[in-house]
C-alpha cells in the first residue's frame, strides 16, 4: 500500500511520477516511459495541456473523429466527435448519409433558461420571510450588477428570482430559486459568481431588517450553486420520410420496418431496463460532440437523464410514430452548452472542431449535438431491429481485438479477409489468430 503523502500537489511532474514509480510500480522503468510516452514534445503544447487540471502527470489520448454527410437545417455539416468506443462514429456516419437523401435533419431550440439556486435555513415566520423577500427582491438583482452587466449586453442575464418555501419536505429550508441566459457561455461560473452575490446581500439585508426578530435574522446559507438539472433549456431534432423510403430486406418490408422501429422506440417509453441502454446509445453521439467541442459532459449526461425521469419514470428521449404513411422520429434533450468559456477557446482541438462546425453559437451547438444523438439512436435502433447489434459493432471493433493480441500486418490482413465473410465474436478472432499462429 502506498504512503500517505503530504504536499504531493506541490511536487514537480518529474518528481510526482518519481514517487508514483516507487510506491505503485516497484519502481519499473516501464511505468514512467508510458507516461512520458505521451508527453507532446511542443513544450508549450504540454504545458497548456498539465495546465487544464491539477497533478496532470501525462496526456490521455481520446480518438479524435469525424462524422460527415449531416444536413442539418438544410446545411450540411461534418461532425467532430471523440469517444473511445467503435462503431459509435460509423453508426452517426451512416445515418447522416441516410437521411441526407430524405430531407436531412430539422433541429430547433426550445428555449435556453438555466438555473441556480441559494439554499438556505431560515428559522421564523414564513410569512415575514415573503414580505422581506419582495422587499428586498430588487437590491438583490441590482447587486449582482457588476457580474451581469456584460451578460445583459449579449442579451442574457439574470431573468427572475423565486423565494421556494420547501419546509414541507426539510425543516426550515427555504430556497432562492433563480433562473438565467446565458448566451453562448454554458454558464455554470457567471450563474455561480451571481448566486454567491445574491447570498451575500440576502444574508446583510436581513441583519439590517427590522421586522425580523433576532434568531429570523439568523440566515444560514447552506449553499449556492447552479442546477444541472435544465429542463428549460431544451432543444429538439426530427427526421421523417414516407414510409416507403425506409429500408427494406425481401425478410422485412419498408412498412413492417417502420412499425418494428415504432414499436422498438414504444418500449423505451415504458421499459426503465430498455429506456437506459436506448438512452446510453443516443448519448453515445451527444456526449462524443459535447467533448470534441470542450463541453462538460458530466452536467450534460446529468440533465439528460434527470429529463428522461421528469415524469417519475425513466423513459426514452426519443419518439416515433408513423402517421398518414409518414414515419417520424425525434428527439427532445435538454443541452447546457457553450461555444465561449471552459475549455472552448483554449484546447487547439476544441477550437478546431468549432471551426469545423463553422464557428457555432451555442443555439446552433445544441442543434448539432441532439441530431447527433439522433442520428446515433436511429443507427442503433436500425441494426437492433435487422441484423442485431453485434454484427455491425464487432466488425468496427476487430480491430480493437486483433490489437489486443498483437496481431501482426499479416495476419490482420488475413483476419480482415476471413472476417468479411464470417460473424466477428471474440472467440472466433482467438480461435482464427491461434490457427493462423500454428499453421
Ligand atoms: C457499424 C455500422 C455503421 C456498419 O454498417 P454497414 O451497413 O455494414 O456499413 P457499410 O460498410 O455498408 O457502410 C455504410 C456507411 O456506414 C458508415 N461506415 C461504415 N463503416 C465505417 C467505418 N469503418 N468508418 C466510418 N464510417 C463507416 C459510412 O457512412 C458508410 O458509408 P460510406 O462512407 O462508405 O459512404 C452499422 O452496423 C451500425 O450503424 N451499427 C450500429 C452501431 C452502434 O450503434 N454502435 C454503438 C455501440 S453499441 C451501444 O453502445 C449502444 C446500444 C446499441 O446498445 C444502444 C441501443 O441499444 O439502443
Ligand atoms: N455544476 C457544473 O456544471 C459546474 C461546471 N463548471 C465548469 O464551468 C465551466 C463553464 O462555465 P462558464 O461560466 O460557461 O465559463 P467561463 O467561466 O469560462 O465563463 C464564460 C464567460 O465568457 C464571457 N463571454 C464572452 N463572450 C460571451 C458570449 N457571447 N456569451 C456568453 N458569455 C460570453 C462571459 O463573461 C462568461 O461569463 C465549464 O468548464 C464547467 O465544467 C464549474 C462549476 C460547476
Amino acid at each position: 500500500m502506498a504512503p500517505v503523502v503530504s504536499g504531493f500537489s506541490k511536487l514537480s511532474k518529474a518528481d510526482k511520477i518519481k514517487w508514483l514509480a516507487e510506491h505503485h510500480f516497484g519502481n519499473d522503468a516501464t511505468a514512467t516511459d508510458t507516461l512520458v510516452t505521451y508527453w507532446n514534445s511542443n513544450e508549450q503544447l504540454q504545458q497548456l495541456h498539465d495546465e487544464f487540471t491539477e497533478n496532470t502527470i501525462s496526456n490521455y489520448y481520446l480518438p479524435f473523429s469525424v462524422a460527415p454527410n449531416f444536413l442539418i437545417n438544410d446545411k450540411r455539416y461534418t461532425l467532430p466527435m471523440t469517444i473511445e468506443e467503435s462503431s459509435v462514429v460509423a453508426a452517426a456516419s451512416k445515418a447522416a448519409k441516410f437521411w441526407q437523401r430524405r430531407g436531412g435533419f430539422k433541429a430547433e431550440v426550445l428555449s435556453t433558461i438555466k438555473v441556480g439556486q441559494v439554499h438556505f435555513s431560515y428559522h421564523g415566520n414564513p410569512e415575514k420571510l415573503l414580505l422581506f423577500f419582495s422587499k428586498i427582491k430588487s437590491k438583490l438583482m441590482s447587486s449582482a450588477s457588476h457580474i451581469t452587466k456584460n451578460m445583459e449586453k449579449r442579451g442574457g442575464g439574470v431573468k427572475e428570482i423565486e423565494l421556494r418555501d420547501k419546509t414541507a419536505e426539510i425543516e426550515n429550508y427555504y430556497q432562492l430559486h433563480c433562473t438565467f441566459e446565458t448566451a453562448d457561455a454554458m454558464g455554470a461560473n457567471f450563474i455561480n459568481s451571481c448566486l454567491e452575490q445574491f447570498a451575500k446581500t440576502f444574508v446583510a439585508e436581513a441583519q439590517e431588517y427590522d421586522n425580523f426578530s433576532d434568531s429570523e435574522k439568523k440566515i444560514e446559507i447552506i449553499m449556492s450553486i447552479l442546477s444541472n438539472y435544465v429542463p428549460e433549456c431544451l432543444v429538439t431534432a426530427s427526421v421523417s420520410c414516407f414510409v416507403n423510403e425506409l429500408p427494406s430486406t425481401s425478410e422485412l418490408s419498408a412498412n413492417e420496418y417502420a412499425k418494428k422501429f415504432v414499436r422498438a422506440v414504444n418500449i423505451a417509453e415504458i421499459e426503465p431496463y430498455r429506456a437506459v441502454t436506448h438512452n446510453k446509445g443516443i448519448m453515445n453521439g451527444v456526449d462524443a460532440v459535447v467533448l470534441a467541442t470542450g463541453n462538460d459532459f458530466r452536467a450534460i449526461e446529468a440533465g439528460a437523464h434527470a429529463y428522461a425521469s421528469r415524469n417519475g419514470k425513466y423513459r426514452s428521449l426519443t419518439h416515433a410514430e408513423i402517421k398518414n404513411d409518414v414515419f417520424s422520429f425525434s428527439i427532445e434533450i435538454p443541452l447546457a452548452l457553450g461555444t465561449v468559456g471552459g475549455l472552448t477557446n483554449l484546447h487547439p482541438l476544441v477550437k478546431l472542431a468549432l471551426e469545423l462546425l463553422g464557428k457555432p453559437n451555442a443555439k446552433k451547438l445544441m442543434e448539432i449535438t441532439a441530431v447527433a444523438g439522433l442520428a446515433q439512436n436511429f443507427a442503433a435502433i436500425n441494426s437492433l431491429i435487422t441484423t442485431g447489434i453485434q454484427q455491425g459493432h464487432m466488425k468496427m471493433h476487430l480491430m480493437n481485438i486483433l490489437n489486443q493480441f498483437e496481431a501482426t500486418e499479416n495476419e490482420k490482413e488475413q483476419l480482415i479477409k476471413y472476417f468479411k465473410t464470417n460473424t466477428v465474436t471474440h472467440s472466433e478472432v482467438v480461435t482464427q489468430i491461434e490457427k493462423l499462429r500454428a499453421s
